[in-house]
C-alpha cells in the first residue's frame, strides 16, 4: 500500500479517490475469488459424497420421474418452479398438485366446464437450470433439470443427487415413480410417430383407451384377433424353441371408414401396448430411415403401418434397384417426385424382417387397396392374419345403434326375446359387454329408454340400412347428429338413406366428370408434347441435311482442286474447314477460287433464278448442279477440265447418311 501511495503521490489531490477505488477493486476481486473457490470446493465435496443419477428425456425413467415430481407437494412451497397446463409427461397426464390453481373441492368425476370449455388444471414442475432440493424418505434430493438442445426444443435431462452410502434410495425412487406413472397411464394408449428427419420416434400423445365393445364388427372377428394377439405375446419361448422369429403381422384391409384404425387403437388399450405409427409415404422416408426406426421399436408394442398401398404407388416392383421414384405408369400422385422419399419395397421388407428388425412387436398394416400390394409384402410370415373390413351389415347397424343409445338397465318383461340381435345365433362375446347400461350419462340429456325399446329401435334402424352399402363411419355420423333423439333417428333413417344415395350418386358423377376432364387435359398435353417433339425433330433433320450438303460441297471443291492441281503443273490449294481455299500458286487458281468462294452466293442466285421454288431442303441438289454449271454460266475452266472434273466428282464416294 505504501509503495502504491509513493507511486501515486505525484498525482496530488486526486490520489485519495484513486486509492479508494483501487482498494475497492482489490477487495471485490478477493471476495469473488474466495466465493468461486468455496463454490468449487463445495461442488467437489458434494460430488465426492453424493450419488448422482442422470435421466434422459429419450428414455422412459425420465417420464416416470417427471410425472412423480409433478405430484410432489414440495413444489407448492418452492420459490422457483415452472407452471404448465400442458401435459406433464409423455403420458399426457396433467396432475392436480398442491399448488393447483383450481378449487380443490372440484369433484374428479364431475366434468367441470366454464362457458362450455373444460377447466384446465395446472401442474408445478422443477424449473430449468435450477437445482431444487426436496425431502424424500429421510434423504435430501438435489434435482436439476436441464435442456441439452435448447434450439431444437427437445433433449431435456434430469439429474438427481442424494447423500447416501448405497444407491438403494435412488432405486426405490425410480420404482415408485414407475408404479405411479403406470397407474395413471393405465387408461391411456400412448402414440408415437416416426420422425423421418431425425430417424427417431416422437411421443404424439396419449389417448383414452377405447373399449373393444365400442367396435362393431362381424361376430367373432374381435375375439379371434384379441385371442391371437394375447397368444402371441405369451409365446416368446415357444417361438425361440422353434427358431421362428418372434413377430406377427396383421393385415387389415377394406373400405374406408370401416373401423380398421379404431380396432387397432382398441386392441392396444386392451393389451396395454403403445402404438408406434409409421406413414410410409411421408416426406423424407428412405430405406435407411425406416431401418433405423424399426430397429428402435421396443419389444412389446403395436407397430402400425398406415395406408400401406400409398407407399407403393411409387414403387410396385420388388426390384432391388427400385428407389421408389415415381414413374409415369405407377405414380398417380406425382407430387411424391420431389418429396425426397426414396423408400423401396425391398427396403421395407428388409426393415420388417431383416436381421436388425425388432422382435416381439405386433405389426398391423392397413390398406384400402389390397390388390395394389406386392405379394411379397402380404405373404405369411409378414402378414399372418388378414381381416377384411366391409361396408356396414345390418348386424353392425344394429350394434352401433345400441352403442349410441344407453338404456336403463331394467329390461321390460315384454321384450326379452326382441332385445337380442336379429342374428342371435351368431353371438359375439365381446359384443356382450356393450357399455350400454353402465355408461355414465353425460351433461346433455339423452332420453333413457328401456332395454327392450332400444332393442326394438335398433332392429328397426338395422332394417332400414341397406346391407353392405354404407360405411360404419357414415352410420356413426348420422347417429351423432341424432344422439339426443333415438326415436326420431329411427323414423328418419329411411329418408337419410335415400339422401345418402343421392349424395353418393352426385359425388360419383362429379368424380367421373373430374376424371374425364383430367384425362382430356392429359391427352391434350400429350398431343401438344408430341407435336412439339415432331417439330423439333424436323428442325434437327433440316439442320443435319444442310450440314451434310455443305460437307459434300467441300469434298467436291477439294476434288476439283486436286484434279486441277494435277493438270496445272503441281499448283496446290489448301481448303480449310470452312470451305475456303488458299492458293499457293497463282496459275489458274483465281478462277477456281472465285468459283469455290462464290458457291454460297451462286447457290442463292440459282435459287432466285428458279423463282425461289427450291427451298432449303433442296439446297444440296441445287449445289450439285452448280458445281457442274458455275454461276452465271461463265465457264471458269476449260471444257476438257470440266469434263475431268465431272468424272472426278462422280468418282467421289457418297457420304453415308
Ligand atoms: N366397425 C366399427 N365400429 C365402430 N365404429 C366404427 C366402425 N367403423 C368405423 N367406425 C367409426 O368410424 C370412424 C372412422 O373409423 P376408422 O378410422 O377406424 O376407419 P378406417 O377403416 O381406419 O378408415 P380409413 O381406411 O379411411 O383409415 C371412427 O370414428 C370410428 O369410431
Amino acid at each position: 500500500m505504501h509503495t502504491l501511495k509513493n507511486m501515486l503521490s505525484p498525482l496530488g489531490a486526486n490520489t485519495n479517490a484513486l486509492q479508494d477505488t483501487l482498494k475497492l477493486v482489490v477487495i471485490g476481486g478477493t471476495v469473488e475469488t474466495a466465493r468461486r473457490i468455496s463454490v468449487s470446493a463445495w461442488n467437489g465435496f458434494v460430488d465426492s459424497f453424493f450419488l448422482t443419477a442422470h435421466f434422459s428425456q429419450e428414455d422412459y425413467p425420465y417420464d416416470w420421474l417427471m410425472h412423480w415430481l409433478s405430484k410432489q407437494p414440495a413444489w407448492g412451497r418452492s420459490r422457483e418452479f415452472e407452471i404448465t397446463t400442458r401435459s406433464v409427461t409423455r403420458g399426457g397426464i396433467t396432475q392436480s398438485t398442491t399448488g393447483d390453481l383450481e378449487d380443490d373441492d372440484d369433484d374428479e368425476d364431475q366434468e367441470s366446464f366454464i362457458h362450455g370449455r373444460k377447466k384446465r388444471k395446472v401442474a408445478f414442475l422443477p424449473s430449468l437450470d435450477t437445482t431444487h432440493t426436496i425431502y424424500y424418505r429421510g434423504h435430501w434430493l438435489r434435482i436439476t433439470r436441464t435442456k441439452r438442445y435448447p434450439d431444437y426444443g427437445h433433449g431435456a435431462a434430469l439429474k438427481i443427487s442424494v447423500v447416501a452410502r448405497s444407491n438403494d434410495i435412488l432405486k426405490k425412487l425410480v420404482l415408485e415413480a414407475k408404479r405411479e406413472y403406470e397407474k395413471d397411464a393405465e387408461h391411456r394408449v400412448h402414440i408415437f410417430m416416426a420422425d423421418t428427419t431425425y430417424g427417431c420416434w416422437r411421443w404424439n400423445g396419449a389417448r383414452q383407451k377405447r373399449p373393444l365393445s365400442s367396435i362393431v364388427l362381424q361376430p367373432g372377428v374381435k375375439d379371434m384377433l384379441l385371442a391371437d394377439c394375447k397368444d402371441f405375446l405369451a409365446s416368446e419361448d415357444w417361438y425361440a424353441e422353434r427358431g421362428i422369429p418372434f413377430r406377427r403381422g396383421y393385415l387389415l384391409h377394406g373400405v374406408p371408414g370401416s373401423g380398421k384404425t379404431s380396432l387397432i387403437h382398441s386392441l392396444a388399450g386392451e393389451l396395454g401396448l403403445d402404438i408406434y405409427v409409421v406413414s410410409l409415404s411421408s416426406k423424407g422416408m428412405s430405406d435407411n430411415t425406416l431401418a433405423t426406426l424399426m430397429s428402435h421399436v421396443p419389444s412389446r408394442c403395436i407397430l402400425l403401418l398406415e395406408d400401406l398401398d400409398a407407399a407403393f404407388t411409387r414403387s410396385v416392383s420388388r426390384d432391388s434397384s427400385s428407389t421408389g421414384v415415381p414413374t409415369a405408369s405407377n405414380s398417380p400422385n406425382n407430387s411424391n417426385e420431389s418429396d425426397g422419399s426414396t423408400l423401396s419395397l425391398s427396403g421395407l421388407l428388409n426393415s420388417l424382417d431383416g436381421v436388425a428388425a425388432a422382435e416381439g412387436r405386433l405389426l398391423f398394416a392397413t390398406t384400402n387397396h389390397i390388390e395394389r400390394l406386392d405379394p411379397a409384402l402380404s405373404r405369411p410370415g409378414r402378414m399372418d392374419v388378414w381381416v377384411n373390413f366391409t361396408h356396414a351389415t345390418k348386424w353392425q347397424a344394429e350394434g352401433i345403434f345400441k352403442c349410441f343409445f344407453p338404456s336403463n338397465s331394467k329390461p321390460s318383461s315384454s321384450s326379452s326375446s326382441s332385445s337380442k340381435p336379429s342374428t342371435d345365433e351368431k353371438t359375439d362375446i365381446s359384443q356382450k359387454n356393450l357399455p350400454l347400461p353402465k355408461r355414465k350419462a353425460p351433461g346433455h340429456t339423452i332420453p333413457l329408454l328401456d332395454e327392450a325399446e332400444i332393442a326394438e329401435l335398433a332392429k328397426c334402424f338395422a332394417d332400414a340400412i341397406p346391407e353392405g352399402e354404407l360405411s360404419v363411419a357414415a352410420l356413426q355420423g348420422y347417429l351423432l347428429k341424432n344422439k339426443l333423439r333415438p326415436r326420431e333417428c329411427v323414423d328418419e333413417v329411411r329418408e337419410w338413406v335415400i339422401q345418402e344415395r343421392e349424395m353418393r350418386e352426385k359425388l360419383k358423377k362429379e368424380k367421373a366428370e373430374r376424371e374425364k376432364e383430367t384425362e382430356e387435359k392429359e391427352r391434350k398435353e400429350r398431343e401438344e408434347k408430341a407435336a412439339k417433339e415432331q417439330e423439333e425433330k424436323e428442325i434437327k433433320e433440316k439442320f443435319e441435311r444442310k450440314e451434310r450438303a455443305k460437307g459434300k460441297k467441300v469434298h467436291r471443291v477439294e476434288a476439283i482442286l486436286k484434279l486441277e492441281g494435277a493438270t496445272s503443273c503441281g499448283s496446290s490449294t489448301v481448303i480449310n474447314s470452312s470451305g475456303e481455299s488458299t492458293p499457293t500458286e497463282p496459275t489458274l487458281m483465281p478462277a477456281l477460287i472465285s468459283n469455290s468462294k462464290s458457291e454460297s452466293s451462286s447457290s442463292s442466285e440459282s435459287d432466285s433464278s428458279n423463282g425461289g421454288i427450291e427451298a432449303d431442303t433442296e439446297e444440296s441438289m441445287t449445289s450439285e448442279e452448280e458445281v457442274d454449271k458455275p454461276a452465271g454460266g461463265i465457264p471458269t475452266i476449260s471444257k476438257e477440265t470440266a469434263k475431268e472434273k465431272w468424272v472426278a466428282v462422280k468418282g467421289q464416294p457418297e457420304p453415308v447418311d
